[in-house]
């Protein structure tokens, strides 16, 4: 059912869409997004591929920051079997699913995006940790 849907895709009730034919003309709907100037978006796809462009810029950005401390940690780890903290991987991607929908997340983006940093994240500590010559080049 549709209910179902909107359960995996964002664990709310989402607004009603029209039926999933294999041609919906284009575009279907109102623009969903609301600026404060009474403005919305969008109405083309080059539109909002512009808006996504500036915030994958400033997620590179923040996911540099993220990368930097996570470097950090493994100042403070002996061992390339103290780099991986399952339950510590789990509280953060735990608080990141709870946090989800108080900012209109879907908590599923949250809970596949975290996977993905703390995988990532796990992967470049044990690179850093890790003694062989070559890791001086890939961990950088
Ligand atoms: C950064 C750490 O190392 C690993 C990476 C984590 C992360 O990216 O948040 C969390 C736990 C560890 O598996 C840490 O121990 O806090």
């Amino acid at each position: 059912s549709s209910s179902d849907l909107s359960d995996k895709c964002y664990f709310v009730p989402l607004p009603s869409i029209p039926p999933s034919t294999a041609n919906r003309t284009v575009p279907w709907g109102e623009p969903t997004i609301h600026y404060a100037n009474g403005t919305t978006c969008c109405s083309s796809l080059d539109e909002i591929r512009e808006n996504l462009d500036t915030i994958d810029a400033q997620l590179v950005k923040l996911l540099s920051t993220r990368a930097s401390y996570v470097r950090e940690a493994t100042r403070f780890k002996s061992t390339l079997a103290d780099v991986n903290d399952p339950s510590r991987n789990q509280q953060v991607i735990q608080g990141a699913v709870d946090a989800a929908p108080s900012v209109h997340l879907p908590q599923i983006v949250a809970e596949i995006v975290y996977e993905g940093i703390i995988n990532s994240s796990v992967l470049f500590e044990e690179c850093i940790v890790s003694t062989t010559p070559i890791s001086e080049v890939i961990c950088s």
